[in-house]
């Protein structure tokens, strides 16, 4: 069956330069959904929001912004920024699971009130013209608390809603509920998108078996720690390239040159790219050794000795 694989949004991660640096070198994913916009208490775009949705920052890339709100007048306000910026769509997330979040009602916090989102869905409905889709978990608290919204949202012409298949007390731990996530595709007339511990073209086949009537298939941070996936899985072949480790150079390269320029001072260069490596350190041998020089390296003249030595090792 055709299908189509989207990149999840990881806030800190998956911007517009790590989005056009993974389409150039690897390619394999269709659209790629942009991190939440979050307002803070007042109707107005951040300049960092605004960069990653230039569109000439997101040439020949298919991008779907997002936003994170459990308010009416917010969503409205990003729905006609990101329409002004010419985008048709604004995906809504109901997943974020982390309590700065959660307790103020938004994220996975917000499942659990339905009326709510039937409110904030029915004036996005009355006074907007924006195409809206929703990534949610199953729950905050459990994988029920979904099946009482899904009947909500099937009021709405919703364009699909993804579903990473955990609920928010999980945060990261544990495994995908992959029963839970049949329930929905039964209880719901919406088209599902799944999203959730895709690491591997073969963990792909096992939920493509499992769920023969999904057809999109969203990838997040199995995407950082392995680039080459989504064109693996397109092209069915479990075999990396020769030049592997050569492309993931190029790509760690490319991402480094471009957070030297756009960061201040050294310390958030470091930490940024830390933070990617605790990703990207999954694709070499031994990772947590990796991960270690990583994080030794304290200088920005250590960490370029540093992964001089990581790539050597690998060959
Ligand atoms: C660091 C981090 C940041 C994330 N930021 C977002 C976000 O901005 N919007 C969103 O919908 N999901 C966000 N997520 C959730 C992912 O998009 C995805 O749903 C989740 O990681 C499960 O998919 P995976 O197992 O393929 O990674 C984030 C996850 C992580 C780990």
């Amino acid at each position: 069956m055709d299908f189509t694989l989207l990149s999840s949004p990881l806030q800190g991660f998956t911007d517009f330069r790590f989005r056009n640096a993974q389409n150039k070198l690897f390619g394999g994913i269709d659209t790629y959904y942009s991190p939440y916009i979050r307002l803070n208490g007042k109707l107005e775009i951040k300049p960092s929001y605004e960069r990653d949705l230039l569109p000439e920052n997101n040439m020949g890339l298919e991008v779907i912004p997002q936003v994170i709100t459990n308010d009416a007048e917010e969503f409205l306000f990003v729905a006609k920024y990101v329409q002004e910026l010419g985008y048709k769509e604004l995906n809504w997330n109901l997943g974020c699971p982390y309590p700065m979040v959660t307790k103020s009602g938004m994220g996975s916090g917000l499942i659990s009130n339905p009326e709510k989102i039937n409110h904030i869905l029915e004036r996005a409905h009355s006074e907007s013209d924006i195409i809206v889709s929703m990534k949610m978990r199953l729950g905050y608290e459990n994988s029920e608390e979904i099946l009482d919204v899904l009947p909500i949202l099937d009021k709405y012409p919703i364009k699909n809603i993804a579903i990473h298949a955990r609920i928010g007390k999980q945060l990261y731990k544990g495994g995908v509920n992959l029963d839970a996530f049949q329930l929905c595709i039964d209880n719901t007339i919406h088209k599902l998108y799944y999203n959730g511990d895709i690491t591997s073209v073969a963990k792909f086949h096992e939920m493509q078996q499992r769920f023969p009537s999904i057809d999109h298939w969203m990838i997040g941070r199995g995407l950082i720690s392995d680039p080459f996936l989504p064109s693996m899985i397109r092209s069915n072949s479990f075999e990396y390239p020769e030049n592997k480790m050569d492309l993931f150079r190029e790509f760690h390269d490319t991402l480094y040159a471009i957070y030297s320029e756009s960061l201040s001072g050294q310390t958030h260069i470091l930490l940024k790219m830390y933070h990617l490596w605790e990703y990207f350190s999954a694709t070499f041998l031994n990772p947590h050794k990796v991960l270690k020089q990583i994080k030794k390296a304290q200088s920005i003249r250590n960490y370029e000795a540093a992964v001089a030595a990581i790539f050597k090792n690998e060959k």
